[in-house]
C-alpha cells in the first residue's frame, strides 16, 4: 500500500517548523520527515529532530544546499524512495524550504518515480497572518507595505512565490492569529478565499491544529490544484461569458467596458475584474505603469501582448509590490500558416481576430479598496493609440523580454 504524502509549505518563518512540531507531538502515526532548507545549515532539521521522539520511528531526513523544487528534483526522488524501501513509516510530510514552489514538488509525487511507493494527500500551506496582513491586506495603511527583494535563487520576487504557494495548495493554515485583530484576522481570511477558492482555511496560533485536519484528508487533486487560482478562475470566467455571449453581441473588444462579471461578492472592500484588449501596450508606458500600480492591487496575472513582441506571448505577474514580465510562449499568430491550422483546429473556441490573430492582453486583478475603472482605464492609456499602431513599432524604447524564459522585473515605486 503507498504511503499517503503531505507536502509543507509556506513562506520563510510562517511557522512551518512549529506546526510540525506539534503535529509530531500530538499525532499517534509514525511519521517520517523530510526537511529541506536552503544553505548549508540545516536548522530545522536538528529543531524538529530534537522534539521528535525517534525511537517511536519517525525519521528526520535533510536535504541540504539546495531547493528540493528545482536544483534537486532527482534528489528528492531518490531520497524519499530511499526512505521508503529502508525504514518502515506510515505517512510522510515534506517541509518545503520558504523559497520552494510547491508544485513541481507535488509533481514529483504523482508523475515522478516517487509516485509509486507514495500517494500525495494534501499540499498545506501555512501563512503568517501579521505579515500576510501588511503585506495585502490593508491597502489604507500609514506604512507602506514591506519591499521583497529578488531570492536567493533568482529573481523570482518572494510575494510571487508567496502568492503561488497560496494559490497551489489544499488547505491554507492561518499562522500567528494571536498577532493579528479578529477583524484584520477575517480579512486575511477572506483574501486567502479570493485568491485560492478551493482550499480550505484554518486558523491556528503556533500551529496548534488537530492532526485530523491536516493528515489523510485525501484532498490533493494535480488537476484541480492546477487549476484553482482564482486568478485562473476570474480568466475562465470571463472567457466562458465572453463565449456565451458571442453570438449575441459583437463585441468591440478594444474598449469592452460594460459586460457584466459573475465574480464572487466583494467582502471587505476586497475586488476582482479582468482586464481584456486585443490591442498592444506601449512597452514603456505599460512599464512605467508596472512601476507606479496602486496600492491596493495584491494580484495581477494573465498574458499580456506588448507591441515589437509579435512572437512572444509574455506572462505578467504582479504579486506585492513587483511584477515580473516573462516570455513564457508564442502567439499562435506567429506561427508557420500550417501550424497556426493546426493549433486553431485543436483549439475551435480560440479568440482570433483576422488582423492580429490570438494576441491579446487577458488580465485577472484582484485588489483591496481598489478603484478597478480607475486601473482600467490607466491600462488603456498604455494601449498604442491608432497613430502609434500605424508607426514604426521597433522605434520604441523596449525593456520587454525577448528569449523564452527570459524576465524582467519592475518594482513598484513605494506609496508615500
Ligand atoms: N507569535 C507567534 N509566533 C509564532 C507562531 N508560530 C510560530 N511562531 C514563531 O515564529 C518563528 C518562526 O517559526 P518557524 O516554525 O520556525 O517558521 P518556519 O516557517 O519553519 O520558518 P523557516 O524554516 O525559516 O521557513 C519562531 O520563532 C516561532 O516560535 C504563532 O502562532 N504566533
Amino acid at each position: 500500500m503507498s504511503v499517503p504524502v503531505t507536502i509543507l509549505c509556506g513562506e520563510l518563518g510562517a511557522g512551518k517548523t512549529t506546526l510540525l512540531s506539534e503535529l509530531l507531538e500530538t499525532s499517534e502515526r509514525d511519521i517520517a520527515v523530510l526537511v529541506n532548507d536552503v544553505g548549508a545549515v540545516n536548522v530545522d532539521a536538528d529543531l524538529v529532530e530534537a522534539r521528535t521522539d525517534l525511537t517511536t520511528g519517525e525519521e528526520v531526513l535533510a536535504l541540504e544546499n539546495g531547493c528540493i523544487c528545482c536544483s534537486l528534483g532527482g534528489e528528492l526522488s531518490r531520497s524519499v524512495i530511499q526512505l521508503w524501501k529502508e525504514h518502515d513509516f506510515e505517512y510522510l510530510i515534506v517541509e518545503a524550504s520558504g523559497i520552494g514552489e510547491p508544485e513541481p514538488i507535488a509533481r514529483q509525487f504523482v508523475r515522478g518515480p516517487a509516485g509509486g511507493p507514495y500517494d500525495l494527500d494534501a499540499v498545506i500551506t501555512v501563512v503568517d497572518a501579521r505579515r500576510f496582513y501588511d503585506r495585502f491586506g490593508d491597502s489604507a495603511a500609514d506604512e507602506p507595505p514591506t519591499r521583497q527583494g529578488p531570492d536567493k535563487t533568482g529573481s523570482r520576487p518572494l510575494a510571487d512565490l508567496l502568492l503561488e504557494q497560496v494559490e497551489f495548495c489544499d488547505l491554507l493554515v492561518v499562522n500567528k492569529c494571536d498577532l493579528v485583530s479578529t477583524a484584520e484576522r477575517e480579512r486575511v481570511v477572506a483574501l486567502l478565499e479570493t485568491l485560492q477558492p478551493r482550499a480550505e482555511v484554518v486558523t491556528t496560533e503556533y500551529g496548534d491544529v488537530d492532526p485530523e485536519t491536516l493528515l489523510d484528508s485525501k484532498r490533493f487533486d494535480l488537476e484541480a490544484a492546477t487549476e484553482s487560482a482564482g486568478w485562473k478562475q476570474l480568466l475562465e470566467d470571463e472567457t466562458e461569458h465572453e463565449e456565451s455571449n458571442a453570438a449575441a453581441h459583437d463585441h468591440d473588444h478594444d474598449h469592452d467596458h460594460d459586460h457584466e462579471h459573475s465574480h464572487p461578492s466583494e467582502r471587505y472592500g476586497i475586488a476582482v475584474d479582468t482586464y481584456h484588449r486585443q490591442r498592444p501596450f506601449h512597452p514603456e508606458r505599460f512599464v512605467a505603469l508596472l512601476a507606479d500600480l496602486p496600492d491596493g492591487l495584491v494580484r495581477a496575472k494573465g498574458l499580456c501582448w506588448v507591441a515589437n513582441r509579435e512572437r512572444q506571448a509574455i506572462t505578467m505577474s504582479y504579486a506585492g509590490t513587483e511584477t515580473t514580465l516573462e516570455v513564457t510562449g508564442r502567439w499562435i499568430a506567429s506561427l508557420s500558416d500550417e501550424r497556426q491550422a493546426a493549433f486553431r483546429d485543436s483549439q475551435p473556441d480560440l479568440t482570433w481576430d483576422e488582423e492580429w490573430g490570438d494576441r491579446e492582453t487577458r488580465l485577472a486583478l484582484i485588489g483591496r479598496n481598489l478603484a478597478m475603472d480607475d486601473l482600467q482605464a490607466r491600462l488603456d492609456h498604455c494601449l498604442l493609440t491608432d497613430d502609434e499602431l500605424d508607426a514604426d513599432w521597433s522605434t520604441f524604447e523596449n525593456p520587454a523580454p525577448t528569449g523564452m524564459g527570459d524576465m524582467t522585473t519592475v518594482v513598484s515605486d513605494e506609496q508615500p
